[in-house]
């Protein structure tokens, strides 16, 4: 019996079979698994990016790269093609072996990890289809987000060669947003799978107009969480949490003089780090509110049900930690621990949005 299909007793009328509930829980576990691998994934990133780690691998090996360097002979090969990047004049000079080993073994850390999660992906995959446990649809869905997995691989590699071009001392800062998003979007398609595994039939929720609204709200919200993001990819990727940092005035204004600085206008949001820093800021401000309406309209509308506005609230109390981690971040100038958990603590309040919409599934369903 397959785990996952639309039609036949577990996504119909007829009640599933013990043997497709224990695949259901077997390969919902298994899913859950690799979203937590794959926040830790975020999490490594973030520790990479801000010990300016990244570029310390000069070579993209997609196999043979999970060896690291075994005799001293290679560890100076690989320093040596380092010393060559205007990274390590303009930022590293001098720093030595031992220096290069530890950024070296952060990016390897992170490569490594990311080579890990290719295989927690494609060795049950291919045990639980073999089996009969996955379904045709679901086995095929699983296959794409391994070849996606694969290519985000390969966007980090495009994000890192940017790095090496001469004068630049980190990677271009439209790629790295690139490798962020790409990050989330998959992380959401996999943590929606799983969800959908664990639970295929929504809990019916009456269609009422405080309902639908709370429902939109969720909606806005998860595209807020996302744009927010965004923006937080172009302020670490320009630096910009290096200046103004003071909370809520930038330099004792509210809007920072020279926002507007650039021409096109459109360019300050991209490439303008005064323009940058406020629009993360508003961005982030923005979210809190639209998530404290929905959480005040969501806890006066019963018919939600307990585990939306239970979710709800676990947002709330989420985004409000990411936005103090923010601040912390900022005001402390972006120490690496604080950015890692901020960077790590973005992934966790994208979960809870999406936990929340996916329990809005049953809007109006019976
Ligand atoms: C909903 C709330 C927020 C979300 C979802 C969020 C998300 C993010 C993300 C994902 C990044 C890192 C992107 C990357 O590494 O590529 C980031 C960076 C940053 N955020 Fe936020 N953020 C929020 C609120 C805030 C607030 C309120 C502040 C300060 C006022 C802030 C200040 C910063 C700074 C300074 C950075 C750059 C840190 C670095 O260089 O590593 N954030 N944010």
């Amino acid at each position: 019996m397959s785990a996952y299909s639309r039609s036949g007793s577990l996504m119909g009328r007829t009640p599933p079979s013990a043997q497709a509930l224990r695949n259901r829980q077997r390969i919902s576990t298994w899913l859950f698994a690799i979203c937590f691998m794959l926040v830790g994934m975020i999490a490594l990133g973030g520790y990479t990016r801000l010990t300016g780690s990244g570029l310390s691998i000069m070579d993209w090996r997609p196999i043979t790269g999970m060896i690291p360097p075994l005799s001293h002979a290679e560890w100076e090969r690989q320093f040596a093609l380092y010393k060559t990047i205007p990274q390590y004049k303009i930022l590293h000079d001098g720093f030595g072996l031992a220096g290069f080993q530890q950024i070296f073994w952060a990016e390897w850390t992170h490569r490594f990890w990311g080579r890990l999660m290719g295989l927690v992906l494609l060795v049950p995959l291919v045990w639980f289809s073999v089996t009969g446990a996955l379904d045709r649809r679901l086995a095929l869905r699983l296959v794409l987000f391994f070849v996606l997995g694969g290519l985000q691989g390969a966007i980090g590699w495009f994000m890192v060669a940017s790095g090496f071009n001469p004068d630049s001392t980190a990677v271009a800062p439209v790629r790295l947003v690139l490798h962020l998003c790409c990050a989330f979007a998959l992380y959401i398609a996999i943590l929606w799978t799983a969800l959908s595994v664990r639970t295929p039939q929504p809990a019916f929720i009456p269609a009422t107009p405080e309902v639908v609204r709370v429902h939109r709200m969720v909606w806005a919200i998860c595209l807020l969480v996302g744009i927010t993001v965004i923006a937080g990819g172009f302020t670490a990727g320009t630096h910009a949490g290096f200046a103004y940092n003071t909370f809520p005035l930038m330099d004792g204004h509210l809007i920072p003089a020279g926002y507007a600085r650039l021409h096109p206008f459109w360019l300050n949001w991209f490439q303008n780090i005064p323009a940058i820093q406020f629009d993360h800021r508003l961005l982030a401000t923005t979210t809190v509110v639209i998530i404290g309406l929905t959480i005040a309209l969501g806890l006066r509308t019963p018919q939600l049900g307990k585990p939306v506005q239970g979710a709800l609230a676990v947002l709330g109390w989420l985004v409000l930690l990411q936005y103090a981690l923010g601040i912390t971040t900022l005001l402390l100038v972006v120490p690496v621990w604080a950015g890692t958990v901020h960077q790590t603590c973005a992934a966790i309040v994208l979960t809870a949005a999406i936990i929340t919409l996916h329990r809005l599934r049953g809007v109006g369903r019976p």
